[in-house]
């Protein structure tokens, strides 16, 4: 093994004492192994410090792959889309830390060009291409233009606008971004300031912002690559003010790039981390009087007639919203992405790394061994499942929800709605602060550039805020539930994922009937608290607001809304518990799989049980001893997991290029990966830094001389 300490010690003392040493060398323990040939390199980077893990996994992990991608079919596209990203030089990432601002964008071009490119060449189809895209795994304009200008006009276009612009985008002919939120306002959307004013005269709208704060500000690709955005403004037509609306918006020139008459725009400033979101250009935008023709308002919905008159479809007005509520969707199943990333790189690191308990000269422990380290990660790991069976349900209902409105019925528009915001809500949050401590998990290591875990942080925490604020998202689901609760009294029964709150009756009085600690593998024990706690939750808010008597409903909202959060959370982790259980009832193929789920599902509910004890035991759900009896399980239930825990990881099939972590690499040869890393930082390019003549040396030299003169 090369951790023979001494010989690194010494190769080191030597470097650091060199003041001579050329640009570009390379650090001596790196320069021992190249002497030894590249045949030693090659069998060092042979040896899988994870084989030990992998021989004591109780399952077939090749079938945990496809019960994580979907279908078999899934897995094997993924797996081709992954590796021709990894093997593609010009999708390298590694170095994405240190570019700067300017150079990071360039290569975020450069590379959506060539994904451009090949996707083409290779006549991928759409499947094949986004998953190209998520292994390019760079934020960037395509992103907004495929995700967010493409669907607004296939959801609000007419069908001739469809015609007119979709195969225009689909060829990137154009590039479209979704220009919504302004300086001034983001999450009201009613408020928004920009006007879109019909001219009956030429046919034309004029778009223009009227105040500083309507100045467009954060859509992403809008800074310096969109040719077009939807554009959302004010409708105001025969001196009406008809709300908001989205109009299709050229902003530069096809020729030459250059922002069209009246438009003013460009990047709003660097963002939060290195890397990271920084890739992408959000940008500021404002209109002084632009006209564009009648016809490029998107007028599915409502409509702008010649003579000026508005007209609105029989729809309702919430449909100018599905663009997000689409995204907010398909924001769930990337919470899972980004989740599983982060565990991934902890549980192999956490494998590897050792520390304390050697006991007569025998090998340390590894950190995965201690209860406290597995009593962090697990329920990370099992929240990594949890959401992405959740993603994949979500993506059925709209699915489902979106052909009901082409036939007219609208009877699940609130569902959809309330799922897709409370499921975004509660996935980002829990993953961000989850990547986080996975970050921790990983110790002083885990803090490094090279591990990873800080860039994808930085890229993934602001999934907390785009599509929706979680708070103001978790009050819109609170809304709905305090509606239906005040419907159960005139007897209307709920449905979808409401339906539990018709069982009131029951689940305002039952009392859980665990006694032991394996009781609590019992589903239905799991689902019965769940339900109660989340019904009565509801249902005590409900009242509050209601005991307000002197105030106005929406006033009682207002000062109720910390617990009307908590009430949301409460309906939004039964809805993943509920269909983590769905998910292990049905058959699964692969020796094993099911009895891993099966684990991963009990190690997610008992672990929010745990984690909120205080909702479960103020609503009376479950008595203190059977919350410790919940604890009790779920120690077990952690030492199931452990011998399984690595290739639990494994089953989500990353390639190393994809998980950019050398804590996380699959063959666990972490010390090499990380002391090789350290030596590219641009800092190690000269032994003397740049600065030191200007510096540090006159400051030396100055204290040298006042200590002389002592
Ligand atoms: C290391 C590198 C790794 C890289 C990879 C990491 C992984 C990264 C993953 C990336 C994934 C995706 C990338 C996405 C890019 C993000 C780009 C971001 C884009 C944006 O942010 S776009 C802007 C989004 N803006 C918002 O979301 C605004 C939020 N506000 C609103 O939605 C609304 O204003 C509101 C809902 C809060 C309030 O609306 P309002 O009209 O005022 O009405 P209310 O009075 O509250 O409600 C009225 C009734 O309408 C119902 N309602 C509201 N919304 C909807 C809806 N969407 N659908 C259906 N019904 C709705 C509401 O329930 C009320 O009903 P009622 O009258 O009570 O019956
Ligand atoms: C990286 C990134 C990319 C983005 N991309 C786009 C894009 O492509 N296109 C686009 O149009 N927009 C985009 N946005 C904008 C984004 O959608 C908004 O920032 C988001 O909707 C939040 O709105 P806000 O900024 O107005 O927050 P605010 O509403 O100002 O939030 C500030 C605080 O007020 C609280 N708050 C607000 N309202 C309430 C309430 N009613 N009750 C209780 N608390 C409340 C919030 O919880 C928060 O704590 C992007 C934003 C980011 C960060």
């Amino acid at each position: 093994m090369w951790r023979g300490g001494s010989n690194t010690r010494t190769c080191k003392r030597r470097f650091f004492s060199s003041p001579t040493r050329s640009r570009h060398h390379r650090p001596p323990y790196i320069c021992r192994l190249h002497s030894r040939g590249s045949q030693h390199l090659k069998a060092m980077a042979e040896v899988d410090h994870l084989a030990a893990e992998r021989a004591t996994a109780r399952f077939d992990v090749e079938e945990m792959k496809v019960a994580w991608a979907g279908s078999r079919h899934a897995v094997h596209v993924a797996d081709r889309m992954a590796r021709l990203v990894a093997s593609d030089p010009v999708f390298r990432k590694d170095n994405r830390t240190m570019l700067s601002r300017k150079e990071l964008f360039k290569d975020t071009l450069r590379k959506a060009a060539h994904a451009w490119k090949r996707i083409v060449e290779l006549r991928l189809t759409e499947e094949e291409a986004d998953l190209l895209r998520q292994y390019v795994d760079q934020p960037g304009y395509v992103d907004l233009h495929w995700g967010m200008f493409v669907p607004a006009i296939k959801g609000q276009g007419t069908e001739e606008q469809q015609h007119k612009w979709l195969p225009l985008a689909y060829k990137f002919q154009i590039i479209g971004c979704y220009a919504q939120t302004e300086l001034g306002h983001g999450s009201n959307v009613q408020g928004l300031e920009t006007t879109a004013t019909f001219d009956p005269k030429t046919d034309e709208f004029v778009i223009h912002s009227p105040t500083l704060t309507s100045s467009k500000w954060w859509p992403g690709g809008l800074g310096k690559a969109s040719t077009h955005a939807v554009v959302y403004a004010r409708l105001i037509t025969e001196g009406k003010d008809y709300g908001i609306h989205g109009f299709i918006v050229q902003l530069r020139s096809l020729e030459d790039h250059s922002p069209l008459p009246g438009v003013t725009l460009g990047d709003i400033g660097g963002k939060f981390g290195s890397g990271a979101y920084n890739s992408m250009d959000n940008g500021v935008l404002r209109f002084d009087h632009v006209r564009i023709p009648r016809d490029q308002m998107l007028m599915r919905l409502s409509q702008v007639t010649r003579e000026g008159k508005y007209v609105h479809s029989n729809v309702p007005k919430q449909l100018l919203y599905g663009t997000m509520v689409y995204v907010r969707q398909s924001i769930v199943a990337d919470a899972s992405k980004a989740l599983s990333r982060a565990v991934c790189i902890a549980v192999r690191y956490s494998a590897v790394r050792k520390q304390f308990g050697s006991q007569d000269g025998g090998p340390e422990t590894q950190v995965l061994n201690y209860k406290t380290q597995q009593s962090r990660l697990f329920p990370l790991l099992a929240s990594a499942y949890a959401f992405r069976f959740v993603g994949d349900w979500l993506n059925w209902l709209y699915t489902d929800v979106t052909q009901k409105l082409e036939a007219k019925d609208f009877s699940t528009l609130q569902e959809a709605h309330a799922c897709t915001a409370g499921l975004k809500a509660v996935t980002t949050s829990v993953t961000a602060d989850a990547i986080e401590e996975c970050r921790k998990l990983c110790g002083g290591h885990g803090y490094l550039n090279s591990s990873g875990l800080p860039e994808l942080f930085a890229v993934y925490v602001p999934a907390c805020t785009y599509e929706g604020d979680n708070v103001v998202l978790l009050l819109q689901v609170a809304r709905i539930l305090m509606k239906t609760v005040s419907q159960l009294a005139s007897g209307k029964q709920p449905v979808g994922t409401m339906a539990y709150m018709g069982k009131v009756q029951y689940l305002m009085q039952c009392k859980s009937a665990v006694s032991s600690a394996e009781d609590w593998l019992n589903p239905d024990a799991i689902q019965e608290a769940f339900e109660a706690r989340a019904l009565r939750m509801a249902v005590n808010c409900a009242q509050n607001i209601s005991q307000a008597a002197s105030q106005e409903e929406a006033a009682g909202f207002y000062e109720r809304s910390p617990d009307l959060l908590e009430a949301a959370v409460a309906h939004i982790q039964l809805i993943i518990v509920t269909k983590f259980i769905e998910k292990v009832h049905q058959e699964i193929p692969g020796h094993g799989v099911k009895e891993q789920l099966q684990a991963l599902c009990n190690v997610y509910a008992l672990y929010i049980l745990h984690k909120h004890l205080g909702d479960f035991l103020a609503t009376g759900c479950i008595t203190p001893r059977q919350g410790a009896l919940a604890n009790e399980q779920l120690g077990k239930l952690y030492a199931q997991v452990r011998p399984n825990a690595v290739a639990l990881v494994d089953a989500f099939n990353y390639t190393d290029h994809y998980l950019g972590s050398v804590l996380g690499r699959y063959d666990g040869d972490v010390y090499p990966a990380l002391y090789e890393e350290a030596w590219k930082d641009p800092l190690n390019e000269t032994v003397v830094p740049e600065g030191y003549h200007e510096y540090l040396r006159p400051l030396i030299k100055q204290q040298q001389l006042k200590l002389s003169r002592l």
